[in-house]
């Protein structure tokens, strides 16, 4: 049985027809994957739905009625519920307040406790109504997202790229707590560029490209790789290093050690490494372990004693972002929006921003926009970042686009150190193979490369060592090659087992 139906859903933005004739229908209780590169439409579509977007043309219908949300108000009413990419959630305020902010008529805080924490049981989501928000978990974080939407009784539940901040053990809970879900009826669409969760979630996909919905498949019949070729149009190739050698050290860190910035930051405990030339090194650790704290580190948003952080020998753990950068080494940090780019800046002014000091965008304190607008449009052709113009506003960009950009920005700058957190976070298949190729060859020309991330597979993919942070510590480095996904989850586990023993 048919819950949603959309028949000819299009919208047009200057410049782009971001959903273009969209007509596909969510059966109730079904889990509907919504695959597409990034900008194909798949955000557009589901604001449509939620109400935050209205189409130019066709038609929606919710349980065989018109449905024609004109704000998301109207479609919470309706039996919609979304769960964005990013949280909106104040650290400061509990779960149950919280919760209770984004209700018309929140009952009174006592009940209100109560309904959360029948929910919660209800459906595998540990939590407490009175934790503060701010110290808990990007997972945990989610979970207060997806209860507040379970409150609302939701027909249909939408989720924006749920698992990219989930440990392994938290996206099996969340999956649990979606099929639980959709047994019982609710019909869930999903979106997310992970095509393995999606195989083993959802009973039916839809794909878009350039806006137009070019295929539908049973995700369990289909191979990851054959749903990635129908997303992007062609076959996609594994990312290859030209080359193992390395060279004398770049990078080293020696009892980098950094108080927590603020009461939910993380403090950095007398982190040790050193990256040499040509060497790619993968950092993993859960969300909320210091990988934030130790990339303004890095960079020199926070500065430490000046031989903590040293540069081909050279202290700078003094010195602010752009004498690093001046010296050699650049950053990307994971939020894109508000921190890696300013949203309402064009790509040109976001362009000149980062690459002003080593792309030489400036003369007796000049801007020289005309290489700005260069600098910006050689990112964007090399990157394929997808936008009408180097004048349009980075948050006008899809986030996988946007996040792209700010990665390329940095590569183009050729640095000896470049330091990236969460490359390819939101980014689809065929742009995270080419940012991962692109770290690479930067590698491959005798960059020292420092790649921070969630997905464990990308840096098994492509570092030559591994270490694990955990609570602001850094393990040792082991050698990618031959490690397991077991071993690294001990190494991610480790840090917390000896303190619980020294406990
Ligand atoms: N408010 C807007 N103004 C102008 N253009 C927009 C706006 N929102 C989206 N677009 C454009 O519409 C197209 C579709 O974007 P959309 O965000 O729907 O893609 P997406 O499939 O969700 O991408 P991603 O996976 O990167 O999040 C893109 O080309 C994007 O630049």
């Amino acid at each position: 049985m048919t819950l949603l139906n959309l028949s000819g859903l299009t919208k047009a933005y200057p410049g782009v027809v971001a959903n273009d004739d969209i007509s596909f229908a969510v059966g109730k209780g079904e889990i509907h994957a919504l695959l597409g590169e990034n900008g194909a439409g798949k955000s557009t579509l589901v604001k449509t739905i939620y109400g935050l977007v209205k189409p130019d043309a066709g038609a929606m219908s919710l349980n065989g009625a018109p449905f024609t949300p004109q704000n998301p108000r109207e479609a919470r009413s309706a039996g919609i519920a979304m769960v964005f990419q990013h949280f909106s959630l104040f650290d400061a305020l509990s779960v149950a307040e919280n919760i209770a902010l984004g209700m018309e008529n929140p009952p009174s805080p006592r009940d209100l406790s109560a309904q959360i924490t029948s929910v919660s049981n209800d459906y595998g989501l540990p939590l407490s109504p009175d934790s503060i928000v701010g110290d808990l978990s990007a997972g945990e974080r989610q979970r207060v997202e997806i209860i507040r939407c379970l409150l609302q009784n939701p027909k249909l539940l939408i989720m924006d790229e749920p698992t990219s901040v989930l440990t392994p053990g938290e996206v099996e809970t969340l999956f649990g707590t979606l099929r639980k879900l959709a047994d019982e009826g609710t019909s869930i669409l999903y979106i997310s560029h992970k095509l393995d969760e999606i195989r083993a979630l959802c009973h039916h996909a839809t794909i878009l490209r350039l806006g137009k919905v070019v295929g539908t498949c049973n995700p369990r019949e289909t191979t990851s790789s054959a749903m990635a070729e129908m997303m992007v149009g062609f076959a996609l190739s594994t990312p290859k290093k030209a080359s193992d050698s390395t060279g004398e050290t770049v990078l080293e860190l020696r009892g980098l050690s950094a108080p927590a910035p603020h009461r939910f930051g993380t403090a950095l405990r007398d982190i040790s490494m050193t990256v040499s030339a040509g060497q790619v090194y993968g950092i993993g650790g859960v969300a909320g372990n210091g990988q934030d704290e130790l990339v303004a580190a890095l960079s020199g948003e926070t500065k430490t004693k000046g031989d903590m952080v040293c540069l081909s020998g050279q202290p700078i753990g003094t010195l602010p972002p752009n004498a690093r950068r001046a010296a050699g080494l650049c950053a990307a940090p994971e939020e894109r929006n508000g921190h890696a780019a300013a949203p309402d800046m064009s790509l040109t002014e976001n362009a000149l921003m980062t690459g002003n000091t080593r792309m030489d965008l400036s003369k007796n304190g000049f801007l020289n926009w005309h290489k700005a607008r260069d600098f910006a449009a050689q990112i964007i052709e090399k990157f394929d970042v997808r936008t009408p113009s180097t004048e349009t506003a980075a948050r006008a960009l899809s986030g996988g686009n946007l996040q792209k950009f700010v990665v390329g920005r940095e590569i183009m700058q050729n640095p000896k150190v470049l330091i990236v957190n969460q490359p390819t976070w939101g980014v689809d298949a065929a742009a995270a193979a080419s940012i991962r190729q692109a770290l690479l060859d930067l590698a491959d020309q005798g960059s020292a490369v420092v790649v921070i991330s969630q997905d464990l597979d990308e840096i098994l993919e492509i570092a030559d060592s591994f270490a694990a942070l955990n609570e602001g510590r850094l393990s040792a480095p082991v050698p990618t090659q031959g490690l397991t996904m077991e071993k690294i989850g001990l190494m991610l586990g480790g840090a917390t087992e000896q303190e619980a023993a020294h406990a």
